[in-house]
């Protein structure tokens, strides 16, 4: 990937360009790295934000196509220099099949790997998730940890199982010979809970509380820490891995690493608060307002609706066993590989992360739809 000074010359590919995170990385991708001159965005269902991107100078390619379509993927990674993939089914609420998140998640990582290798592309990110690791089945807590913090990494939600085995695929193709004989360079970039401008799961509380009078009910005791990160953080640290993948190829190549940032420690709803508060919601109670044991009820009533309910509709609410899970356990990073590694420091400061969202939420600004 050597760059000449003066002429942009690399081609970069960011499947899933049109997702939440995606059109960050692309966004960051044309603000920051000087030596592009092909960014493609491939993505199963295209942006319309995309237009407005293809009058600046580097030229944007965008790409409808499917990750599990292993000759679409070819033809998309066919002269990239680097891969950014972000592409994935996000769902832990029973809206895909199992089938299906395997299918895009596992089998479309691995069409990109062996797209790489075919095509003679050396650098490949991968978007993983903190769910590699956990929070496990057992609730087990996993408090302030770092990427080499032993925990029972134990997964029966097809979400996390079929991120575990993406980031082991890449994680293995790490040294593979590609087309022309050099190696393949890979490494896996675990985020936290995202949020920020686009964050739809936060823009679907906010429209919940405004409903139930601007005010929202504790669920989950304040003292669970859950961890977050600002997607503009996210979308940074995978902008600078594939800027520095080749030059320490020795030292990255088949790492992992968890997205992190100055964000507070505080738990799920609290943390949401930190925009939905001044946006005008209120969080009802200092301790969860039902018995744990009657949300678990509740949890198992939702389950059984949606397995009644699947021949009609598709009933799938934010609060099921697995998500309350989430919510209750403390899940939590604390580390400086990145900056060790690769000299990674947040871009974006709690402050301006916490005001650049908050805007988004009131619909000032932000370019996320
Ligand atoms: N949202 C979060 O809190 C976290 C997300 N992640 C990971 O980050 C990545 C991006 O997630 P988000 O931006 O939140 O999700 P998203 O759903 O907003 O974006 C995913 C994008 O992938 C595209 N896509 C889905 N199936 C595809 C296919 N078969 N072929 C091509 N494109 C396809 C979608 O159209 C979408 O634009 C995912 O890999 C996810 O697992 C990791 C940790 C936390
Ligand atoms: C009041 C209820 C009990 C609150 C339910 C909140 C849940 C919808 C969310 C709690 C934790 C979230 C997940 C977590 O941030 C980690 C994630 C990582 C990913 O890779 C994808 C998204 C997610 C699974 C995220 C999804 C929403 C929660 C389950």
């Amino acid at each position: 990937m050597a760059a000449c000074a003066e002429a942009p010359e690399l081609v970069y590919l960011v499947t899933g360009g049109c997702g939440f995170l995606g059109e960050h990385v692309v966004r960051m991708l044309l603000e920051q790295e000087p030596r592009l001159r092909e960014l493609r965005v491939f993505d199963l269902r295209l942006s319309p934000w995309l237009e407005e991107l293809k009058t600046g100078p580097v030229q944007v390619t965008a790409i409808q196509g499917d990750v599990t379509q292993a000759h679409e993927v070819a033809a998309a990674v066919s002269g990239a220099h680097v891969v950014i993939h972000t592409a994935g089914v996000v769902d832990v609420f029973g809206r895909v099949s199992p089938e299906t998140i395997y299918k895009v998640n596992v089998q479309g990582t691995q069409n990109v790997i062996e797209a790489c290798v075919q095509m003679g592309t050396r650098f490949l990110v991968h978007t993983s998730s903190m769910e590699v690791v956990g929070p496990n089945i057992k609730g087990q807590p996993f408090h302030r940890g770092d990427e080499d913090t032993p925990y029972e990494a134990v997964h029966k939600h097809p979400y996390p199982q079929s991120k575990a085995q993406a980031e082991r695929l890449v994680l293995e193709a790490n040294g593979r010979e590609v087309r022309g004989g050099l190696t393949l360079v890979t490494c896996a970039l675990r985020p936290t809970g995202i949020y920020g401008e686009g964050h739809q799961i936060m823009r679907d509380f906010y429209r919940q509380g405004l409903r139930l009078g601007g005010r929202l009910f504790r669920a989950v005791p304040a003292s669970v820490e859950h961890g977050r990160v600002y997607v503009g953080n996210v979308a940074w640290m995978h902008v600078l891995v594939a800027r520095e993948l080749e030059q320490r190829a020795a030292l990255m190549g088949g790492q992992v690493y968890f997205c992190y940032d100055q964000s507070p420690y505080k738990s799920y709803e609290d943390f949401n608060m930190e925009f939905l508060g001044p946006c005008g919601l209120r969080l009802v109670g200092t301790r969860p307002l039902l018995p744990h044991w009657l949300l678990v009820l509740l949890t198992a009533l939702n389950t059984l609706l949606q397995w009644l309910l699947r021949p009609l509709v598709l009933y799938a609410p934010l609060l099921n066993p697995y998500t309350l899970a989430m919510a209750n356990t403390t899940f939590t990073v604390s580390t400086n590989k990145a900056q060790r590694h690769f000299g990674y420091k947040p871009l974006f400061s709690w402050e301006v992360s916490r005001a650049r969202t908050i805007l988004w939420l009131q619909g000032k600004e932000g370019s996320a739809q």
